[in-house]
């Protein structure tokens, strides 16, 4: 890939602000920032200055000046991109930052694609491609966990991990191929047992890896939690409540809630995306039986399933509430279930404590008053427990990286088999180099364009 060109973005979020920040990269970037640049003290040129020195001036376009800015100035290979880079500090009016930018462009840089000036970082090696990919979840980070883990990958700790075993791996490798040229002479330059002690230690690392994703899934996208039960039992008045705000339609009307509805809270520090349901019941209403399916496709969707119930039905009978239990649990035996018991403010003490005998786990809230949502958030902090999450694990939270830690451990178990079986080098070093070949994807030692294309354009433009 050749960077040859210029490339400018908006790298603040579009809108009004204070502050704008217009970000330039690549060779020309300070000839280009130079020429509509005159500074406050006589004859400065950009080009003359040092790297990580700031400006005060006027952007100014065929004699007329358009703001008042501050430029910042980093020189290749120091910046964030590796090349040479300006800032451009300007008001935050959308007036002047689209003015600057069509300048800029008609100057000769090029708008920049999404992620383009990560994906240069990436090219001029400032980071592998583990931790580019972890610039945009620290972007997307929306609790402290989530913000953890991104920020844990960013200064690179999963790409260590696996730099470190590839280093080791490809040491063996090559001495295993060295074997190879010596094939009529029968020797071993690499140990088998030390050879055998790294294969299991790789195993274990990918394992717990692999194992690690299951924490980094519910960190990066929430925990689902859906909120199921019968019509008018409360489920959307616990919803609001959860979220502290009106966000679902509460009525006395049974079948209120067609469509779920779901919104984000953080608790502890951890995201959880609460899932309104239709009330579960025969009906012979079409749509209302249409939010039913769903509310089902929901329940295979959740993590953990709240069941609610009415406390002041007098209908309900511990009976049935159990049987509906048992059912759920029976359908769905992997999920987490808590189990509410709703409206507590209009039956008595006496009557919940029997019930409570009854079903040991029942939590008891009134929605509508806003009392016992604490109990229900600590359930839920206990039940997901995601451990106190250290500043040195490694969590992996993108599939793509995933997918490869996946086929890495075949790959090793096929080495590991080989060893035991005394099978010849040459088959042997197939196997290795194919793990290396899954290493190499998770820090982007091995690419190609479509891969990049695919990552990076998730990005926003300007980072
Ligand atoms: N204004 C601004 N803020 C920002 C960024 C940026 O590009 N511009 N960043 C962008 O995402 C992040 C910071 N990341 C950066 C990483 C490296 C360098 C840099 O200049 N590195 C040089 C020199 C370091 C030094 O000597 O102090 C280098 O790596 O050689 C700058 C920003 C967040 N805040
Ligand atoms: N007394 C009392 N009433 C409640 C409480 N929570 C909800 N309600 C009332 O129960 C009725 C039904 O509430 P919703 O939140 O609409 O119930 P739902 O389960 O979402 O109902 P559907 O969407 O129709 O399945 C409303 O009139 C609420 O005001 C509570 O804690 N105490
Ligand atoms: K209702
Ligand atoms: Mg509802």
């Amino acid at each position: 890939m050749i960077l040859k060109d210029t490339i400018v973005a908006l790298a603040t979020a579009s809108g009004v602000g204070a502050i704008a920040v217009i970000r330039l990269s690549g060779p020309d970037a300070i000839k280009i920032a130079n020429d509509c640049f005159v500074s406050i003290k006589e004859n400065k040129s950009l080009l003359e200055q040092k790297s990580h020195t700031l400006h005060l001036g006027h952007f100014v376009h065929q004699s007329r000046i358009i703001d008042q800015v501050l430029v910042s100035v980093f020189k290749n290979p120091h910046s964030y991109t590796g090349e040479d880079t300006i800032e451009i500090s300007c008001h935050g009016s959308l007036y002047i930052q689209q003015e600057i930018i069509q300048i800029l462009l008609q100057q000769g840089a090029r708008m920049a694609d999404a992620g383009e000036f990560t994906l240069r970082a990436f090219m001029n090696g400032k980071l592998d491609l583990s931790q580019a990919e972890a610039v945009a979840d620290l972007i997307s980070s929306d609790s402290e966990a989530s913000h953890q883990v991104a920020m844990q990958q960013m200064r690179g700790g999963f790409s260590n991990e696996i730099q470190l075993l590839r280093d080791q791996l490809i040491n063996f490798a090559s001495l295993i191929e060295l074997e190879l040229d010596f094939a009529e002479e029968d020797v071993e330059f690499a140990d088998r047992t030390e050879f055998k002690n790294l294969v299991a230690r790789i195993q274990l690392v990918l394992k717990r890896l692999i194992d690690s994703f299951a924490v980094g899934n519910v960190i990066k996208n929430g925990i689902p939690v859906a909120i199921v039960g019968e019509p008018n039992v409360g489920k959307s008045t616990l919803l609001n409540a959860l979220l502290n705000e009106e966000r679902a339609i509460v009525s006395d009307i049974a079948g209120t809630t067609r469509d779920t509805i779901e919104d984000e809270i953080i608790i502890d520090g951890v995201a959880y995306r609460f899932i309104d349901t239709a009330g579960i019941r025969e009906t012979k209403d079409v749509v209302e039986s249409i939010g039913i399916q769903k509310t089902f496709e929901k329940i295979t969707q959740a993590q953990v399933v709240i069941y609610l119930f009415d406390l002041s039905d007098t209908k309900y009978q511990i009976y049935s509430i159990k049987t509906e239990l048992a059912s759920i649990k029976n359908k769905f035996p992997l999920k987490q279930l808590v189990v509410i018991g709703n409206k507590a403010d209009t039956i008595s003490k006496e009557e919940l404590e029997k019930l409570k005998i009854e079903i040991p786990e029942l939590i008891s809230i009134s929605a509508k008053s806003k009392l016992g949502i604490e109990t229900l958030t600590n359930e839920l902090t206990k039940m997901v427990n995601i451990g106190a999450l250290n500043n040195s694990d490694t969590i992996v939270t993108n599939s793509r990286h995933y997918d490869a830690l996946l086929k890495a451990l075949n790959e090793i178990n096929k080495v590991d088999e080989a060893i035991i079986n005394n099978v010849s080098s040459d088959l042997m070093a197939i196997d290795i180099r194919e793990t290396l070949y899954y290493f190499g994807l998770i820090t982007g030692e091995v690419t190609n364009d479509d891969l990049l294309g695919n990552i990076f354009a998730n990005f926003c433009i300007g980072k």
